[in-house]
């Protein structure tokens, strides 16, 4: 058992010194006594099953929660929000998709509820809610905002972001709201603009929570929380919710917690897996310059279920990708740290709903700033020039990978492999978000082969030892792949370094203008934000019509079969656009396709029409691990 202990202040903003100072006697408070405090540590087991009225939860927010659709608690959800209601502080850790961002909010929020409103008026939050990055910042308060109005109480949340002015901030709070959403680096900036008090926080605040907190430390928010911790009065009980165990999280809780209460979930007993049992997770292996052919394949035979969410590692692969996939018909948007916030925003939230199939991802700035180490290739020196002209910014704080909920992907393709386990994890964790399934599919060149092994291995596990976690692709022969080859050759040759750089300048600029000239019409006019599309094609010329349309002669039978019971699963699951029918044909059809109707468990790659207990995905189905799985099938 550790013992918690409070760290001094060290690099504090000189300009809020003097506040801190202050501050700092209510600091010396709450360490009195603490010296012996410990924690406890509480393994979630998957046995539990509470509805939130067990939980003890309001009925305003039970009924919010049915209007959003949500029934059931998840398991980090059974377990923490008790304890939170109870006052304890808590670390949260349970994977990604589990959950978490409820299972702080719906006590938070009860908390503030029944919060005496008759006491004397608050000049700063009650609680706050830390971020590392602004889209999960934007996401946090959407939750919270419409969670509010759906519960029709009168509480107010703000969210406040780096970029904005010291006067935009004050706005925000001057209506005094009870809820602050974050990034850390906003709270030392309000506290040197004059707009937030210190004291007044350390008199008002009662809730901390630090969210994606495995990640706050080397998003580079350590002085942040360090100015933001030296004010937080014994009395602020303190979250901090993760999906990883790292040292980082280890530093926070020292840093923030008191005698807190360790909530890890794991599926059973002994083993703590990172990525949730409904991914199953497949690679191909190819070389470095078939990748395009390969996600070509993948995308045009479709037989990976729509939505995808397509990861590269610099911008420029991703312009690459896009124009290649243009050619031949397919559609996609781009999302990285050089775009303006409120272009970020909206790709997000039109890729959400549902408006194009395939967004294409650079995880956040730690992987694009290796492009600038980037070997020089043939037109280095126009490549030198322009480097001159476009120095793209990107945003410190952008990431896409963490902590953002992507609605209803189906497909993690990693067209290039992440550079860390951790990377790959939460690449992965953004489809079988809570109780939905999903795959993922790696592309993985000889290069990477050596970080794809130490991947598997950290996913593998006493049980697993001797199978592989993540399998060969099943539905892709290597004949349907051959025959592609021509074409994507051909097409890839056309997409040069220079017309890459040029769609990306000019993307960059059209989404400028149309974030800064459209924002305030988008404000008062929010529906109108569906007209301005992202899945634009970027090439001036038309692709060629032989492109579009693979003829069936050209793909094998395998491949025909896999890719048509591909598509039924999808129009069964409603996951299709184009298979029309209403909710209620959707809904007749999910118990049928849950049963076994998704190809990868059922398909069998040795040619028979359904696979019967041979498809890959079975073994997961019926390992002992699966009771969670199976349980969160008929939900
Ligand atoms: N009890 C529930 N039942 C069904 N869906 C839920 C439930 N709780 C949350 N969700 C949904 O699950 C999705 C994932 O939730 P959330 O973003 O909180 O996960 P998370 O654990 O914070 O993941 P990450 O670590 O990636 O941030 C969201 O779309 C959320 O609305």
């Amino acid at each position: 058992m550790s013992k918690t202990k409070v760290k001094p202040v060290e690099d504090v903003n000189p300009e809020v010194m003097d506040e801190v100072e202050e501050a700092e006697e209510v600091e010396e408070q709450r360490n009195v006594g603490e010296e012996e405090e410990e924690e406890e540590e509480e393994k979630v087991e998957e046995d539990v099953d509470k509805s939130f009225e067990e939980l003890g939860l309001d009925s305003r927010l039970i009924r919010a929660l049915t209007k959003k659709g949500i029934e059931k608690p998840t398991l980090i959800q059974q377990s923490a929000v008790p304890y939170i209601l109870e006052g304890k502080d808590i670390v949260a850790r349970a994977k990604t998709g589990s959950g978490k961002t409820l299972a702080y909010l719906l006590p938070l929020l009860q908390k503030l509820f029944s919060a005496d409103s008759g006491s004397k008026k608050k000049l700063a939050p009650s609680a706050f809610i830390l971020v590392p990055s602004r889209e999960l910042c934007q996401q946090v308060y959407s939750e919270v905002s419409s969670l509010i109005e759906l519960c029709r109480v009168q509480l107010k949340a703000v969210q406040l972001t780096s970029s904005m002015t010291a006067s935009d901030m004050r706005n925000a709070l001057a209506g005094l709201p009870e809820i602050l959403v974050s990034t850390p680096a906003c709270i030392p900036k309000c506290f040197a603009a004059g707009v937030l008090e210190p004291t007044a926080v350390s008199e008002s605040l009662e809730i901390l929570v630090l969210d994606e907190a495995d990640l706050l430390l080397s998003y580079g928010y350590e002085d942040n929380l360090r100015s933001v911790t030296s004010i937080i009065p014994r009395r602020c009980q303190c979250l901090l919710m993760s999906a990883t165990t790292s040292s980082d999280v280890e530093k926070l809780k020292k840093l923030i917690l008191h005698n807190p209460i360790v909530l890890t979930l794991t599926e059973d007993n002994d083993k703590e897996e990172p990525v949730p049992s409904n991914v199953q997770q497949f690679w191909v292996s190819c070389s470095a310059q078939d990748k395009l052919l390969h996600i070509l394949a993948l995308l045009k035979l479709e037989v990976v279920q729509k939505k995808v969410l397509i990861f590269i590692n610099t911008i420029d692969m991703g312009f690459k990708l896009k124009l290649f996939l243009e050619k031949f018909g397919i559609k996609s948007a781009i999302l990285n740290g050089e775009l303006p916030q409120n272009s970020r925003l909206h790709i997000l939230e039109q890729f959400n709903a549902g408006l194009f199939d395939y967004l294409i991802a650079t995880d956040d700035n730690s992987q694009t700033k290796k492009e600038k180490e980037e070997p020089k290739g043939e037109d280095n020196e126009e490549n030198n020039k322009s480097k001159k002209r476009r120095k793209p910014k990107l945003d410190a704080e952008f990431s896409v990978v963490r902590g953002i909920d992507f609605k209803k992907v189906h497909t993690v393709i990693n067209f290039d492999m992440p550079q860390s386990v951790t990377g790959y994890i939460h690449r992965i964790g953004r489809t079988g978000r809570a109780y939905s399934s999903g795959s993922s599919v790696s592309l993985v060149s000889p290069d990477e082969m050596e970080g794809f092994e130490d991947i598997k291995s950290f996913l593998a596990n006493d049980k697993n030892k001797d199978s592989d976690i993540i399998t060969p692709f099943p539905l892709l022969t290597e004949n349907a792949v051959e025959c592609l080859r021509y074409r994507a050759e051909d097409v890839a040759k056309s997409v040069t370094k220079i017309s890459v750089r040029e769609s990306r300048a000019q993307d960059l600029r059209n989404e400028i203008i149309n974030s800064e000239k459209l924002k305030a019409h988008f404000e008062a006019n929010p529906r109108d934000l569906d007209l301005l599309r992202h899945d634009k094609p970027l090439s001036k010329t038309a692709p060629a019509p032989h492109l579009k349309d693979i003829p069936e002669y050209l793909v094998d039978l395998k491949t025909q079969e896999a890719s048509k019971a591909v598509k039924l699963a999808g129009a069964a699951m409603g996951n299709s656009r184009r298979s029309g029918g209403g909710a209620g044909r959707n809904n007749k059809n999910k118990k049928r396709s849950r049963k076994g109707g998704d190809p990868l468990k059922t398909f069998n790659p040795n040619g028979s029409k359904r696979g019967h207990g041979g498809g890959v995905g079975q073994k997961k189905d019926s390992s002992d691990g699966s009771t969670k799985q199976k349980k969160q099938k008929t939900v």
